[in-house]
């Protein structure tokens, strides 16, 4: 049975009542879903009208067409995504006769008369809001619970204690709350639109900008907050970020893949999502570094370690240089080194762009000697001349390149790493030890660890191809303002000044040839693309250097950063959040708490707080478990020789149990496992006849199996109806934040094998 009650004035209503109730309900859902199928098959026609007019005309006819049939896809694709639960409340309201109904989009009748709240709106932030003891204008808020299109139940919170007697419904504002937890799981998030408690609604509806920390123990919606909020924004504040998009980051793809289907369910497809790995455009990390190399690897002293390699590309030569231009000897004199670099370092450039001044400094004073030597110039063309000979001459290319040598991020990165030499000679700030963590071959694969230094690098040294960038940026900056003003003159004459789109936007969508690119996917290709606001998933696994490669990819400070400190992995537990990301994290910062776990029955939840208090890393953000259930917590102890069988046993079991529960072959489950025995209790699975339908891609595909074999890193963030855990105090060897990852992953029960002793608080 549900624990604590959230709402208040539950009111049992007689089974007539809520029959009338649920037909009454029907009938308008009806009507909506009715207005949803005109509106579907109206945007279908233009769409099918702008594709017929074919691929003739000017560039600035397809152009158009072009953005016209974008727009139309877009609304069609949009309308087909909100088909599931399109309404989900309705609110009685003191001061109106009609009530006002919550779904997932605003849509109005053919007259114009609003139908159907969007529930970002702000008329819309009541049925999330309004308490009894401060009912606002709210006298009933009705929560319906549909199936497909048809309305199977309603509940009721009266907010008002007068108008009990006419409200003949007894449903309790925890129904759909309880319903939409108990639900088995499918391996997707869904979106909990329907069922928003205050406090998310709270952290979801907060301003735009500034860095918004949200923190709160396991399953306590920050995941859920996060992208409601994402699509929030998007509502309240289209138009600055429709054009400057907005980014999700997320611990890996896998988890990126969990949650793919919430966004698009809110009717927002336009959002950029990636983790660290794949910050950079053009470089995928293939691995990990081992814990403490990727922690030296994220320490913020690293950007003043790579700042001065890159400084170390500028050298003075220590004496003058002799160079040879068609026979006349030249010569380079540090102080005119000197001088030259001082300039070029004044333009602030990045380093491969003010290699350009620097070279520019240099010719000048050899071009002068030059003259001198040939007898002096005696016309412009001559200048010319003696100037393109002291330019191409292979002495001067040479000794400008070793005062001012060009580099690419990976290569420079490359030799740091290769030569301790080099990077003894850069990295003051680090140890003899900490330096002897990062040496490694010339060739290695990339680690997630090593995308923020590349980023902080591509930053200090700007484009290699200095002139080429420099080429195709004024090329699409004139492309671009064409497409504007075609865009306006566009909207002016298919008369959409009504505010659907803009001339930015639609430009935005000429910019596109071939197949059309969104903001996200432009965004999404270019490493220097600023975002109008970024949502960190899982942030507590961030080291400082990566949150400076998001900061830089955000210089509005508009972001949203979920995490829980108690829950980083290593052995390093952070107490807080500068720890994880910086001193420059107390910068704009504003923090929020969410406090009410959703996952994980109270029984599993308290013991996991408990097995943490008792190793001394006691979560500072202690959660109140929002249910329980009976039997939710198990133990079967065994020898490590029996151990993968005894797994196998566990799991054979718990899958009949849960076909019982939610149904034959429904619900999911995960064996959480430490590393070392992984292999082993993954083939114990695969052998077993009786487990092979339900583990078959178990150890690869944490979401697709109806049984996964994963890591406590791989289930971070995701959650199963039922987790065996392995032999947990193996998982708590490399740190307490893994167990109680582990611990607070199931919905419904927790069991634990173990053949070792169990870590304090989780005995029997
Ligand atoms: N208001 C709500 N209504 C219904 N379900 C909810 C609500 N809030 C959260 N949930 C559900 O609770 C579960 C946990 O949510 P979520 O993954 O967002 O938590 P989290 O704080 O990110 O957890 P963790 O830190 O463990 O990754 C999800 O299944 C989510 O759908």
């Amino acid at each position: 049975m549900p624990g604590e009650a959230f709402t208040p004035q539950q009111h049992a209503a007689p089974a007539a009542t809520a029959e009338a109730a649920v037909a009454q309900e029907q009938q308008y859902v009806g009507v909506v879903y009715a207005r949803l199928d005109e509106l579907r098959d109206a945007y279908r026609r233009r769409l099918a009208q702008v594709r017929s007019t074919g691929a003739v005309g000017t560039h600035q006819n397809r152009s158009e067409r072009d953005a016209f049939a974008a727009h139309y896809e877009d609304t069609v694709a949009r309308l087909e995504m909100v088909e599931n639960r399109l309404v989900f409340g309705r609110l009685d309201l003191r001061a109106s006769a009609e009530p006002r109904y919550v779904g997932r989009i605003g849509m109005s009748d053919a007259e114009h008369s609003q139908l159907l709240v969007d529930w970002r709106a702000p008329s819309a932030q009541p049925f999330y809001q309004a308490t009894a003891a401060h009912p606002g204008d709210v006298v009933r808020r009705r929560h319906l619970m549909t199936r497909g299109r048809t309305v199977v139940g309603v509940e009721d919170e009266l907010l008002d204690a007068e108008h009990v007697d006419e409200v003949g419904d007894g449903l309790t504002g925890e129904g759909a709350l309880f319903a939409a937890m108990s639900a088995a799981r499918e391996g997707r998030m869904s979106d909990i639109v329907a069922t928003i408690q205050a406090e998310q609604d709270a952290v979801i509806r907060s301003p735009l900008d500034g860095v918004l920390v949200v923190q709160g123990g396991p399953g306590t919606g920050k995941t859920a907050v996060a992208l409601h909020r994402a699509a929030y924004l998007l509502y309240a504040h289209r138009e600055r970020l429709e054009r400057s998009g907005v980014l999700l980051v997320g611990p890996s793809r896998v988890f990126l893949r969990y949650i793919e289907q919430v966004l698009p369910s809110l009717g927002e497809t336009d959002v950029v999502a990636t983790t660290m790995a794949e910050l950079l455009p053009g470089t995928t990390a293939q691995t990990t570094d081992p814990v403490e190399v990727a922690e030296v690897k994220g320490r913020a002293v690293m950007a003043r370690v790579l700042s001065r390699a890159v400084r170390g590309l500028q050298r003075v030569p220590d004496a003058v240089q002799e160079l040879d231009v068609e026979g006349v000897r030249l010569h380079l004199r540090p102080e005119d080194v000197r001088s030259a670099m001082a300039r070029a370092r004044r333009t602030g450039l990045p380093h491969n762009q003010a290699r350009e001044t620097f070279a520019l400094a240099v010719l000048e004073t050899l071009v002068k000697e030059y003259t001198l030597a040939r007898g002096g110039e005696r016309d412009e063309e001559d200048r010319g001349w003696l100037y393109e000979d002291v330019r191409t001459a292979r002495d001067v290319r040479r000794a400008v390149n070793l005062c001012w040598m060009p580099t690419t991020p990976h290569g420079l990165l490359e030799r740091l790493y290769a030569r301790p030499d080099l990077l003894a000679a850069h990295a003051r700030g680090l140890s003899d030890a900490d330096r002897a963590l990062l040496v490694r071959e010339k060739g290695s694969p990339w680690t997630v660890a090593d995308v923020p230094l590349l980023d902080e690098l591509a930053e200090l040294l700007g484009p290699h191809e200095q002139a080429e960038a420099a080429r195709v940026a004024a090329e699409s900056r004139q492309r671009r303002a064409e497409e504007v003003r075609f865009a306006a003159e566009a909207i002016e004459a298919q008369g959409l000044g009504d505010g659907l789109v803009d001339a930015e936007t639609l430009a935005a969508r000429f910019a596109a040839t071939g197949p059309r690119l969104t903001t996200a996917e432009r965004a999404a290709t270019d490493r220097t693309w600023t975002y109008g606001h970024i949502v960190v998933d899982e942030a507590q696994e961030l080291s400082p250097m990566a949150w400076r490669a998001l900061l830089r990819r955000c210089p509005s400070r508009s972001m949203t950063v979920v995490g829980d400190l108690a829950q980083r992995s290593g052995p390093h537990p952070a107490r807080s959040w500068s720890e994880v990301l910086g001193g420059a994290a107390d910068e704009h910062v504003r923090e929020a708490v969410l406090t009410v776990s959703y996952r994980t029955p109270a029984t599993v939840m308290d013991t996991a707080t408990t097995v943490m208090t008792r190793l001394g890393a006691e979560p500072a953000y202690p959660v109140r478990a929002a249910r329980d259930l009976p039997d939710a917590l198990h133990r079967s102890p065994t020898t490590v020789g029996a151990l993968a069988e005894t797994v196998c046993d566990v799991v054979a079991g718990e899958l009949a149990a849960l076909d019982g529960e939610v149904g034959a072959g429904a619900g999911r489950l995960a064996v959480i496992v430490p590393d070392e025995i992984r292999a082993e209790v993954a083939a114990a699975l695969a052998g077993r006849d009786d487990l092979r339908a339900a583990t078959e891609h178990a150890d690869g595909d944490p979401l697709g199996a109806r049984v996964a074999v994963v890591s406590p890193v791989e289930a971070k963030g995701l959650e199963y109806d039922v987790v065996a855990l392995v032999e947990p105090a193996a998982i708590l060897e490399p740190g307490t934040g893994d167990l109680y990852v582990a611990m607070t992953r199931p919905t419904r029960r927790l069991h634990v094998v173990h053949a070792e002793e169990l870590p304090p608080g989780l005995e029997a």
